[in-house]
């Protein structure tokens, strides 16, 4: 049964889009930059206007409060917002250190401000934020964008329990076809406004 359910979806260079993606399954859209990848998972994720239909389950999009629909669908982007001095202040419900220390971060850095931190760390910190809502659909803009290999493949293999344990749905825009070989199985190319299907496991 299909979790993300999207239909006739258009938003500003995108569309229309038909796709639907299942409870546990791991979805990879590739496309040259500026095909409207962002645009897109944005759409989904509700922060830009769109027509078209989004479902989550039974539920659509247009039927949820907005902070509901985006915990539920949320979004990672490359270079995620930060509110608050301490990467900890951003962890309402606290976390499990384990978590921390399989993307290879050192746990005292939950003390640290937001400002000392690396972009691969402030990536790494916003995913486990991300993680932390317990998201039943994951938008990945990029996540391994700004990190080395090995940093790189520990978030694919969290991503990958994250994905098995509680059967989430992950759309992962990527520009690395040896990532997604590994993680997709089904993978779309965006040209030209348009998803293509390219390949599947
Ligand atoms: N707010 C906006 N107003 C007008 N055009 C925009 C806006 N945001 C994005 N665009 C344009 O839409 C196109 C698609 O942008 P988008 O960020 O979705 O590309 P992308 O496929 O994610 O690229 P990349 O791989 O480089 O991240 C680009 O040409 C961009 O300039």
């Amino acid at each position: 049964m299909p979790c993300l359910r999207i239909q006739q979806l258009v938003t500003r260079h995108v569309g229309p889009i038909e796709l639907a993606i299942g409870a546990g399954e791991c979805v990879c859209i590739e496309g040259s930059s500026g095909s409207g990848k962002t645009l897109l998972l944005r759409a989904i994720a509700d922060l830009d206007p769109h027509r078209g239909e989004v479902r989550l389950d039974d539920a659509s999009c247009t039927s949820l409060p907005a902070p509901a629909w985006r915990r539920a669908v949320a979004l990672l982007v490359a270079e995620s917002q930060w509110w608050s001095e301490r990467i900890r202040d951003h962890f309402e419900h606290g976390i499990d250190a384990a978590w921390i220390e399989r993307l290879g971060l050192p746990v005292a850095a939950m003390d640290w401000e937001v400002a000392r931190c690396s972009t691969g760390e402030r990536q790494r910190f916003a995913l486990l934020r991300t993680l932390m809502q317990a998201p039943s659909v994951l938008l990945l803009d990029e996540p391994t964008g700004n990190l080395d290999q090995d940093s790189t493949r520990r978030v694919e293999a969290l991503l990958d329990d994250y994905r098995r344990q509680r059967q989430a749905a992950l759309l992962w825009v990527s520009h690395d076809a040896g990532q997604i070989g590994r993680v997709a199985q089904r993978r779309y190319h965006l040209d030209g406004g348009k998803l293509q299907e390219s390949g599947r496991r």
